[in-house]
């Protein structure tokens, strides 16, 4: 399976996700540049964290702008698995990937620390290596990661099993119901703060993020059996 890792003036996170894609999978993985035109050669792509744009306007307002997108766009209509982490969740609902909106924590300070998350579902192609009511500990470093949605786009979430993973015991940053991380309706593009590409090795505090990797290529090659 073949990866694309984007990289945005300002991305802070690549390095991380490219090696857990190459050295703990052993999977096929590129960094490509926001100015790039064509992700056609990718299986899945992975949006970053980081501070694109120095956050300016809106973390993931500008990146948003990058040519890149419209290629992320057509990697999702084509099903293909997006994943955006932190600044790269950010980025996918300013492009309107994902529902809702990522506001300023509620204590206004950017939080750097390990929580507890809840697997809320499993089924997902991001999921399926989890139990389903897992707890898992996930690095989080944002300062807007209050997810905020309206009632409507709320009950659809909750009635679609889309929110996949929620702040368990404490909610860091005020999101609403608790949310961590959401699915699209298609079930291919998902978007969480926590960050799983700094939970891949025990050595450095933990591997509970892994599973989401595997998730992606443990269900590519069942889709793709002669890969
Ligand atoms: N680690 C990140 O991706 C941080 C995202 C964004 N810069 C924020 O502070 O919310």
């Amino acid at each position: 399976m073949k990866f694309a890792v984007l990289v945005f003036p300002g991305s802070n996170c690549d390095i991380d996700m490219y090696h857990a894609i190459k050295d703990e999978l052993g999977e096929e993985v590129e960094y490509v540049w926001h100015t790039a035109t064509d992700l056609s050669d990718f299986d899945g792509i992975l949006v970053p964290g980081g501070f694109s744009y120095g956050d300016y306007l809106r973390c993931g307002a500008m990146a948003n702008q990058s040519n890149i997108m419209a290629e992320v766009k057509k990697a999702a209509e084509a099903g293909k698995p997006v994943l955006g982490v932190c600044n790269g969740f950010q980025i996918l609902t300013e492009a309107g990937l994902l529902p809702g909106a990522l506001l300023r924590n509620k204590n206004l300070k950017f939080m750097c620390r390990t929580v507890q998350l809840k697997v809320e579902n499993n089924n997902t192609l991001f999921t399926n290596q989890y139990e389903q009511g897992q707890t898992i500990n996930i690095p989080i470093a944002h300062g807007e990661g209050n997810y905020y949605c309206d009632e409507e786009t709320l009950q659809a979430l909750k009635d679609n099993n889309q929110i996949v993973f929620t702040y368990s015991g404490e909610n860091p940053n005020g999101s609403l119901a608790d949310i961590a991380g959401i699915i699209n309706e298609r079930g291919n593009v998902l978007g969480m703060m926590p960050h799983p590409e700094r939970a891949v090795d025990a050595l450095v505090g933990g591997a509970d993020g892994l599973a989401v990797f595997k998730s992606i290529v443990k269900q590519w090659r069942e889709n793709h059996v002669n890969n």
